[in-house]
């Protein structure tokens, strides 16, 4: 039996606006990227795939993301769970810097390597940081980062994917994963066996459903985004 998992990653946040480090800060949408959002339902539903259960972070941007895509959808009703390990990637001392003046700062060629290497996290949060996430007490008991690679983001998004989304998927589950640009990354390097080197230049629009069809062994047999005008280039030849 075929199954149908859709990533989706948040509209656009207010930080994506101002080109600002996000990672664990709680920033919400703007409203292009509540539009993009609803977008996303609607093409959700003109799909017409049946969707089973959903799974989100616990940051505002994913979960309104979602829930608008679902009011659209007109499937309100879906289970949602919620887990900091779909979280975006932990950016660091970067968190709530400008883009382009730490590119200023630093050179285009060590942002990118923030940015995009695979295994090279940023420097990492001061305690001293005004964007803490360390006593906000949705992560109680949980380990929080100070920094992360994409490896680092992927180390923790894997256990869950074998421990709560690929159960579902293999008990025969269609599932939304509405998530971030960077744990959907660690998402598709997992699923696609993407290499270290080439998963530096996959980017993953915001609020353009991705449709990945898996066989029994959770191996993608096809995938396309849904926005055809907004799609980037996917790995495995898809
Ligand atoms: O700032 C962030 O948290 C992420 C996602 O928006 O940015 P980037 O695409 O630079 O990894």
């Amino acid at each position: 039996m075929p199954r149908t998992l859709a990533f989706l990653r948040h509209g656009q946040s207010q930080w994506n606006l101002e080109n600002r480090f996000t990672g664990w800060v709680d920033v919400d949408l703007t409203e292009k990227g509540e539009a993009e959002a609803r977008k996303a339902g609607q093409l959700l539903k003109q799909e017409g795939t049946e969707f089973d259960g959903t799974f989100t972070s616990v940051q505002t941007r994913a979960i309104r993301t979602l829930n608008l895509a679902l009011e659209e959808m007109g499937e309100c009703w879906l289970p949602v769970i919620k887990n900091w390990r779909l979280n975006e990637r932990h950016y660091g001392a970067l968190t709530g810097l400008n883009k382009q003046e730490t590119r200023e700062k630093h050179g285009d060629e060590q942002v990118h390597i923030w940015r995009r290497s695979y295994d090279v996290p940023p420097p990492p949060l001061e305690d001293s940081s005004a964007f803490p996430s360390l006593n906000d007490r949705r992560y109680r008991g949980v380990d929080v980062p100070k920094t992360e690679s994409l490896k680092l983001c992927l180390d923790r998004v894997e256990p869950y994917w074998n421990e709560a989304i690929a159960p579902a998927v293999r008990d025969g589950q269609n599932c939304i994963i509405a998530a971030h640009g960077n744990s959907l990354r660690a998402l598709v390097k997992l699923l696609f066996e993407v290499s270290d080197q080439d998963i530096t230049s996959v980017e993953i629009p915001t609020g353009n459903p991705l449709l990945i069809q898996l066989d029994e062994n959770l191996k993608p047999t096809a995938a396309r985004y849904l926005d055809q005008d907004r799609a980037q280039p996917l790995p495995g030849g898809f």
